[in-house]
């Protein structure tokens, strides 16, 4: 039995010449820019070459591009051994824009000849604007390629026992060294979205709101010791809040020692990198902060790579999908 297990996430640029055209993808997505067709195209033009080089300073103290997929393909790899027991079971990456894009990674599996497929975004929550568009560009990317396996789709994992787990232990060990310089405030921090598309019913802030009360709940955490807050924001729309920079100057003037914990991101790019581990980090300074602490995100985390390993062996049992895993035919 021949098993390929699909793992999405967002992309990131390889170099610096690739910054523009990587955003120039991201802003044609009608996922994130809600804007007729017409008028996008055009408008993700201007709006990538304008960020250009904010974002091009950004990947350049990563070395010009980002570590996102290598560091994806170390998930891949440490998931193929965690399944070896199902038999041949190939993991392959796919981006949603930038390389390996949906168009290169069908083809792979096709040659591969699998006899069943598990699409499982590297998103714990799901969200229109990440999961749901990877799921529409590889449905399309499938199709053109002839791929016709049975399909089984992980949605989302948002309160998942190994994510937590993960998380939780992470966390527990950067506690004593956050505590030791001063009395804590943890900062839970996810990417942040526009409100509107939150308002339009996107789950993904909810879904945020779940992972952070099952981690707490593993911590024995009081609703004081934390605050959940978002990140990233782009743009000139009003995001969902509070924003973690405002959340961070506020825990520095009250003379608290900060923990910054990433609970949407699942490994280390320019978001956690860059935002988290630089530009917040001199902002905590300059306000005074006791204490400037980060947590670091799952990667490779053996609880994370179990708990992923269950939910794909969950979605392929039968009847035996959770209600977040739903069955489909590509
Ligand atoms: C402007 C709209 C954007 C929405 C909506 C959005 C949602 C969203 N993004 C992630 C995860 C990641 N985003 C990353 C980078 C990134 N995101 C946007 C814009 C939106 N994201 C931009 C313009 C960029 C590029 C960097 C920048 O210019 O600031 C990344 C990192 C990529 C990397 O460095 O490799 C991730 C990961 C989620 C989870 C999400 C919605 C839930
Ligand atoms: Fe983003
Ligand atoms: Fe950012």
């Amino acid at each position: 039995m021949r098993t390929a297990i699909v793992l999405f996430n967002l992309g990131g640029p390889d170099g610096p010449d690739s910054v523009e055209p990587f955003l120039r993808n991201l802003f044609s997505d009608p996922a994130i820019l809600r804007v007729p067709g017409l008028f996008r195209g055009l408008l993700a033009r201007l709006i990538a070459r304008r960020r250009a080089p904010v974002a091009k300073a950004v990947y350049d103290k990563l070395g010009g591009g980002s570590p996102l997929l290598p560091n994806t393909q170390a998930q891949a790899r440490a998931l193929e051994t965690e399944l070896e027991d199902l038999g041949e079971v190939r993991c392959f990456v796919t981006m949603r824009y930038w390389k390996p894009f949906a168009d290169e990674t069908a083809p792979e599996v096709k040659r591969f000849a699998p006899d069943r497929i598990i699409l499982l975004p590297l998103y714990p929550q799901f969200s229109t604007t990440t999961t749901e568009s990877a799921f529409a560009d590889w449905n399309r990317a499938a199709t053109l390629a002839g791929v016709t396996a049975r399909t089984f789709t992980i949605r989302d994992y948002p309160a998942e026992e190994g994510f937590v787990a993960a998380v939780s232990r992470l966390t527990a060990e950067m506690l004593p060294q956050a505590r030791a310089a001063g009395p804590t405030k943890i900062l839970f921090s996810a990417h942040g979205l526009p409100k509107k598309i939150v308002q339009a019913g996107d789950p993904y802030a909810d879904q945020v709101g779940s992972s952070v009360r099952a981690v707490a709940a593993r911590l024995g955490l009081t609703p004081e010791d934390y605050e959940i807050c978002f990140q990233s924001r782009v743009g000139p729309l009003e995001w969902i809040g509070p924003y973690t920079d405002e959340e961070i100057v506020r825990a520095a003037q009250a003379g608290q020692s900060i923990l910054l914990v990433p609970i949407a991101f699942v490994s280390e790019h320019s978001e956690t990198l860059v935002e988290l581990d630089i530009e917040y980090r001199h902002l905590a300074e300059r306000e005074g902060a006791v204490g400037y602490f980060r947590v670091p995100t799952v990667g490779t985390a053996p609880e994370f790579i179990a708990g992923l390993g269950g939910l794909v062996r969950q979605a392929l049992q039968p009847g035996g999908s959770s209600t977040s895993s739903s069955r489909m035919r590509s």
